[in-house]
């Protein structure tokens, strides 16, 4: 396809990642399906706000259907961690004793051309099961016996790849992630009886995992893989998509292997949908927890949603990050971590996803507890619980204040994580919590819809912003501060917390600003 362009590989060694066929491959599924995608993107807009299941798919939701099981090479998921595809991070994920690593092209990547091409030049060194890494310090890195499995999370539908272009036209970030790590990885994966696992995010209809299917459907056959190979999670971080739950794991058909409780996107969907909303204000980040009443009546509705249909439920997850120098900090991350995954494991989820490898062994053995033997829990039936629509709605009820420090906290936050963004790193630990896309949407969001509703006035969070700025950069000194792109970090800032318009990402924006 001679109309497809990439920009020059960031590397010597990523010219292996973009080669003709390679792109070619990529071109020809923006080709096909991106004008549905632009369809389905646009399609977005003219929803309105949830209020109710669907009336024309009721018989998806009542029907007694199943998913194929789970493949033999992953039936247990107790812990999965996630983390960028950098090269040393995938290398330890790999060795942490979870049982699965997201490589994340997603919430955790800042999209640079170097980060997503080098991420699957590591990737195919994953599979190989040769990727080695020696450190700066003198540290080698190399794999243990039985690595975790490996799953990759593409871009979501909404994400362009700007250099990557059909006529002239960028491409789907989707597309391109997962088109090439297919073409490079489907064959070695199915040599090895490994399955090329998927997690898909961000989707708000069905008909957006639809096409998510009709891909793996063209790209199976394009690239001559076997049946059963491609399996893919859906994370259920849109407040429209949970009430489509059912209709999700029917529309991947074959290629489903269940969902995933994305709680963070899930905050920021429900702020994002109800902005407007004078009864809809959430209180300060820390206080939306998982036990509130809409993400309770969420998470409960996802498992007993995935398991009526023997589909995986994946828990989320919990935001504290562990501590190497800091011993009380790192108690406390244990501890909420522990009770965090032992009330995802008795709720029947069948596993869940950690941030850190020292956290690892604390989520394994909250499920060993529940699971025993077990490769999971999926025969486990809720039964029991029956969640409405109002449930599902209902922010109103979220306990909780909104504080002068929950607004500190979100500017610096929000500052902070936009600009490792546009540094190239998509996640960091900024006071002990794990802050990506997902989490740094929220803090922008909440400050947009604070101001909105009179809890602060703009010239406040202007104000709180100067001093937070300063107090980072006091903190960081002026050499680290020049590099982190203040001037533009706060533009962007201002612009996706500030705006009239409320921006319905802020990786929309910021990427204007990544080369
Ligand atoms: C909302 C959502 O979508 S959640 C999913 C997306 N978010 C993520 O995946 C975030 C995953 N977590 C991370 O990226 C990291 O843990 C961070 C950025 C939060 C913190 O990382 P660091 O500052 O490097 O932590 P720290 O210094 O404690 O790391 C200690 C060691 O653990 C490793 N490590 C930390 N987190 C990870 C991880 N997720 N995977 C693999 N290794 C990790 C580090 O590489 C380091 O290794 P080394 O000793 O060989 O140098
Ligand atoms: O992707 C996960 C989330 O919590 O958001
Ligand atoms: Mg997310």
């Amino acid at each position: 396809m001679s109309n497809v362009k990439a920009a020059a590989p960031p590397t010597d060694a990523a010219a292996q990642i973009l080669t003709d066929d390679a792109i070619a491959f990529v071109g020809e599924l923006q080709e096909r399906f991106g004008a549905r995608r632009a369809e389905l993107l646009a399609a977005r807009k003219g929803r309105g706000k949830p209020s109710g299941f669907l009336e024309d798919t009721q018989e998806i939701r009542d029907g007694d259907w199943q998913v194929p099981p789970p493949r033999p090479d992953y039936a247990d998921r107790r812990a999965e961690i996630t983390g960028p595809t950098d090269r040393k991070l995938v290398i330890n994920a790999l060795n942490s004793g979870a049982k699965g690593f997201m490589a994340d092209f997603e919430d955790a990547n800042s999209p640079t051309w170097q980060n997503q091409v080098e991420g699957h030049l590591n990737l195919i060194d994953a599979v190989e099961g040769t990727i080695t890494y020696d450190s700066s310090e003198g540290k080698h890195y190399e794999l243990v016996d039985n690595p975790a499995t490996l799953l990759v999370r593409p871009r979501g539908w909404h994400l362009p790849e700007k250099h990557l272009t059909l006529g002239g036209e960028p491409v789907a970030g989707a597309f391109m992630d997962f088109g090439l790590y297919a073409f490079h990885c489907g064959k070695r994966l199915a040599e090895r009886d490994r399955g090329l696992y998927l997690y898909l995010p961000k989707m708000e209809h069905y008909e957006e995992a639809a096409l998510w299917n009709d891909v793996f459907l063209f790209t199976r056959e394009a690239l001559g893989l076997p049946p059963g190979l491609i399996r893919a999670t859906v994370l259920i971080e849109t407040l429209p998509a949970a009430f489509q739950m059912a209709e999700i794991i029917h529309a991947l058909g074959e290629h489903s292997y269940g969902l995933n409780a994305g709680r963070w996107d899930y905050i920021f969907s429900m702020i994002k949908v109800f902005r407007d909303d004078p009864d809809f204000v959430l209180p300060d980040r820390n206080d939306v927890k998982m036990t509130v009443p809409f993400m309770r009546a969420y998470t409960e509705l996802l498992v007993k949603t995935c398991h009526a249909h023997g589909a995986f439920a994946m828990g989320g997850m919990a935001a504290l990050i562990p501590s190497r120098k800091d011993e009380e900090a790192n108690q406390r991350a244990l501890d909420a971590v522990k009770a965090d995954k032992e009330r995802e494991a008795k709720a029947g989820f069948d596993g869940t996803w950690v941030a850190h490898p020292d956290v690892v062994d604390v989520a394994l053995k909250a499920f060993d507890d529940v699971l025993g033997n077990r490769p999971n829990q999926i025969d486990k039936q809720r039964y029991d619980v029956d969640v409405s629509p109002e449930q599902l709605l209902d922010a109103g009820s979220t306990p909780g204040e909104i504080t002068e420090e929950g607004l500190r906290s979100d500017v610096s936050v929000g500052f902070q994580y936009i600009s490792f963004w546009l540094g190239g790193r998509g996640a960091a630990g900024i006071n002990n919590l794990m802050e990506d896309a997902a989490t740094a949407e929220i803090s922008r969001s909440q400050i947009w819809q604070w101001v909105k509703h009179g809890k602060f006035d703009r010239d406040h969070v202007r104000k709180v912003l100067d001093e937070e700025m300063e107090r980072i950069r006091a903190d960081v000194g002026d050499e680290v501060w020049q590099k982190g792109r203040p001037e533009e970090t706060k533009k962007i800032f201002e612009q996706v917390a500030l705006s009239d318009e409320f921006p319905d990402f802020l990786t929309l924006p910021a990427y204007e600003y990544i080369d």
